[in-house]
């Protein structure tokens, strides 16, 4: 997988060179690429941002600056790419979200900034037959979109194959069964006279999971009651249902 990353601030994205992220790209796993937008502005005070038709608080992106900015990283072709937005005004960005990216050959991120990015930018990409994606994170207002990419690009690196070292890692996560994960344990047995639970420590493997699955079942019911709604109807048994 390519990623591409447009924005205002490329040294927001340094992180994704660190740690786990880092080390797949030296693994040739996958490739990222930080564009500066301000590279496609022509002007000597590079402005990528104008006052917004009609009034009202702030500033828009200029669509020239983008569009050029676009045309250069995301040309029109046949390349399966997606062009992905982050926004406040955005289709939630959730576990299945990640999974579907995953499977995706290329991702080209827009980071907006100000108070977002012209309308026309977006309308121009699916008018040359680009998919594009204006996503949240999450129902609060940051200050622009880089913060917001760093958690995508980290939540679909870690599924691509070889990133996480254990495999089963990604596959048995939070949300992966619909539910929240349950609470984690590592030794020492007692840390300030609190106890590792006992059939963790027990060795009867059927026991645990099921410890296990009845603590993610009382997690999500207790704090997100919805996910317990959106499953489907076989998805828990009767012992689930006892819990
Ligand atoms: N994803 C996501 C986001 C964002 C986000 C993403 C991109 C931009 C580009 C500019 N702003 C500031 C801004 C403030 C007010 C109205 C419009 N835009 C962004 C905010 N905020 N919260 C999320 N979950």
């Amino acid at each position: 997988m390519r990623i591409d990353v447009v924005t205002i601030f490329p040294a927001y994205l340094d992180p994704l060179r660190e740690a786990l992220l880092g080390r797949a790209v030296e693994r040739g796993l996958l490739e990222i690429a930080v564009h500066d937008l301000r590279r496609w502005t022509h002007d000597v005070h590079q402005a990528v941002d104008d006052a917004p038709y009609g009034g009202g608080p702030g500033m828009v992106m200029r669509p020239q600056v983008w569009g050029e900015a676009l045309d250069e990283v995301l040309p029109a072709g046949p390349q399966p790419a997606r062009l992905v937005v982050p926004t406040p005004a955005g289709r939630p960005f959730t576990q299945t979200t990640a999974r579907a990216w995953a499977d995706e050959q290329r991702l080209v991120f827009a980071c907006g900034r100000y108070e977002g990015i012209d309308e026309r930018v977006l309308l121009d990409a699916r008018a040359r037959g680009i998919e594009v994606d204006e996503v949240s994170i999450g129902d609060y207002v940051l200050v622009g979109g880089e913060v917001a990419v760093l958690v995508m690009v980290e939540a679909v690196a870690r599924l691509l194959p070889g990133v996480l070292g254990n495999p089963r890692s990604a596959a048995e996560d939070s949300f992966s069964d619909g539910l929240l994960e349950g609470p984690s344990y590592t030794r020492p047995e007692t840390w300030r006279e609190l106890a590792v639970p006992d059939v963790l420590r027990g060795g009867n493997h059927a026991a645990i999971a099921r410890w296990r699955r009845d603590r993610a079942l009382e997690r999500t019911r207790d704090r997100r009651p919805d996910l317990l709604d959106a499953l489907p109807p076989d998805a828990l048994d009767a012992a689930d249902r006892a819990v």
